[in-house]
């Protein structure tokens, strides 16, 4: 069911200070950073040839990263994302194993304009897992 890997998240207290790293210190490709008041984070990809990293910084009051960044102060590797064919299929599916959909359950528009969702870290190993439909 899941597919590629379409990218790997990392929260950071200081986006601009974290694109700077990536982009002159590991001389990678970067996007610009976009305000995603949807979903309470900004964010930046970094454009690897086989994947992506995609940099959250929280946005706003109720940031679902806010308790993630006071956890882990350094910042530090948030979701990883893969790509699904048909999310509302897979999302059955997961839910139909006894794996927990996170918020209403209905996919939100995620960064990339296609339909995401969130699976409870607590069902796959300790990771949270964001599926994003290719
Ligand atoms: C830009 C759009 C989109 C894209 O297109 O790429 C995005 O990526 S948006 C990214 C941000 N959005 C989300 O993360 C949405 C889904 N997240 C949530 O609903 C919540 O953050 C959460 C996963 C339910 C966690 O809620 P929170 O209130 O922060 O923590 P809890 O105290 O409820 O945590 C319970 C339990 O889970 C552990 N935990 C929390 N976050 C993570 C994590 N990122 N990775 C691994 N484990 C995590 C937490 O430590 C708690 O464990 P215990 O202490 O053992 O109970
Ligand atoms: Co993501």
């Amino acid at each position: 069911m899941i597919g590629r890997l379409n990218h790997v998240a990392i929260a950071v207290k200081d986006i601009a200070a974290a694109t700077a790293l990536y982009r002159d210190t590991m001389g990678a490709s970067v996007s610009e950073a976009v305000e995603q008041p949807a979903h309470g984070v900004t964010t930046v990809f970094i454009n690897l040839p086989n994947t992506k990293i995609e940099l959250l910084e929280p946005l706003g009051e109720n940031s679902p990263i806010a308790k993630f960044l006071e956890r882990n102060a350094d910042g530090g590797i948030h979701h990883i994302c893969y790509e699904v064919d048909d999310i509302l299929a897979a999302r059955d599916r997961l839910k139909a194993a006894g794996s927990r959909v996170l918020g209403d359950g209905e996919p939100k528009i995620g960064a990339h304009g296609k339909p995401v969702l969130f699976l409870h870290p607590k069902d796959f190993n300790g990771t949270l897992v964001e599926l994003e439909q290719a």
